[in-house]
């Protein structure tokens, strides 16, 4: 007998993988796909993924929302690829994990093309699911509270199936993250895909856009140019802040775990716009007024993510409070938009 176990004169050829596996015969790495890794969540996730030397992480991006600045650091690192791609078109690379994040999260972002959004969260997850049953690669989608719509249960726990216009301005986003979940499962139960599916709850931290729209970033950039903080009214209305560090967190544990989810991430501290307005006052600039301004449509008047499921199941639980993260972020925007230092 040969060392290798055949018998001595008989070659026996290798196995033939398919050519898009091929590579998993070399090389012990994991290779990491992250769909929107140019935006403001999955640039930070990305600088997690890479601090293991294992991963060579691939992102795509169209960079709608998202921004190359975010990346600056990665740029032509050996275990690193930015792909300029829209994930409505189908996408051919070889990866072990793929984490779906690419879609425009900001309000006003989503509802500036409600086609393109639907398309990006049903054509584009539908190409993201194609390519984990062509590679065999485990896929992660990025959903959102927002499935919850305007919350009739409080605070909401995953079995909760939500109050959602599917006719409203807000529909391309909650109604095509609500597909998106329907598409994950119907290729796990058909085709035995593994999928993660995530439900984010409003995250926060450095590099979000300053012209954002969303309301933590308005606050701060608000604050820091000496304008008057714009609570759109009635101010009662509440939101439950997780920062990003402890987001990317969950993530990871998620894709790492064996459960499928959906799995609420996010802080359950649960503050009204008017008070997260006087505590972005406080910190930032203790100068500025608080106006009452016009709200939008389908406005959910309450979001607090009930997140036993996440303790119990990935062992996770957020560690930063709004007070401790939004001066973290009040200096990475003091920094972007050139404000000098007061006190
Ligand atoms: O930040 C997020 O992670 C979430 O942001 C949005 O959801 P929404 O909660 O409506 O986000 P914002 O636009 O930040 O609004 C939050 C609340 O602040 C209020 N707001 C917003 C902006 C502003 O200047 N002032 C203000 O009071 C809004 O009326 C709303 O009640 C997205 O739809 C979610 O998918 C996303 O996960």
């Amino acid at each position: 007998m040969a060392a290798n176990g055949e018998h001595q004169g008989v070659v026996k050829p290798p196995p033939t993988p398919s050519p898009l596996r091929f590579s998993k015969f070399f090389q012990s790495n994991m290779r990491i796909l992250v769909t929107g890794g140019a935006g403001f969540i999955g640039s930070h996730l990305v600088d997690k993924l890479m601090e293991n030397e294992k991963n060579e992480v691939i992102v795509v991006d169209n960079f709608f929302t998202g921004s190359k600045d975010n990346l600056r650091k990665w740029i032509g690192h050996p275990r690193f690829e930015l792909i300029r791609h829209d994930v409505t078109e189908p996408l051919l690379v070889e990866v072990d994990q793929i984490y779906h994040l690419a879609c425009p999260a900001s309000p006003i972002f989503y509802k500036y093309n409600p086609v393109k959004t639907i398309k990006t969260n049903v054509m584009g997850t539908l190409n993201m699911l194609g390519l984990a049953k062509r590679v065999g690669a485990r896929i992660l989608l990025t959903s959102t509270s927002e499935v919850y719509g305007d919350p009739l249960e409080h605070p909401q726990k995953e079995e909760y199936w939500g109050n959602v216009n599917p006719i409203g301005v807000r529909s391309c986003y909650d109604e095509g993250k609500r597909v998106a979940e329907t598409l994950m499962f119907d290729y796990h139960r058909q085709h035995g895909i593994e999928i993660r599916i995530a439900r984010i709850f409003n995250t926060y931290g450095p590099r979000m856009n300053i012209d954002d729209g969303r309301v933590v970033s308005n606050f701060i950039a608000q604050a820091l140019r000496g304008e008057a903080l714009t609570v759109q009214a009635p101010g009662t209305q509440t939101r439950s802040f997780c920062y990003v560090s402890d987001m990317v967190n969950g993530l990871i544990r998620l894709m790492e775990g064996d459960n499928t989810g959906p799995i609420n991430l996010g802080n359950p501290g649960e503050f009204t716009m008017t008070e997260l307005a006087e505590t972005v006052k406080g910190l930032i600039n203790p100068s500025v007024t608080i106006k009452m301004v016009e709200n939008t449509p389908d406005d959910p008047r309450q979001r607090k993510p009930d997140i036993t499921k996440a303790n119990e199941v990935l062992g996770w639980e957020p560690k930063i409070k709004l007070r401790d993260g939004l001066p973290l972020m009040g200096e990475d925007f003091r920094l972007r938009l050139g404000v000098p230092k007061t006190a």
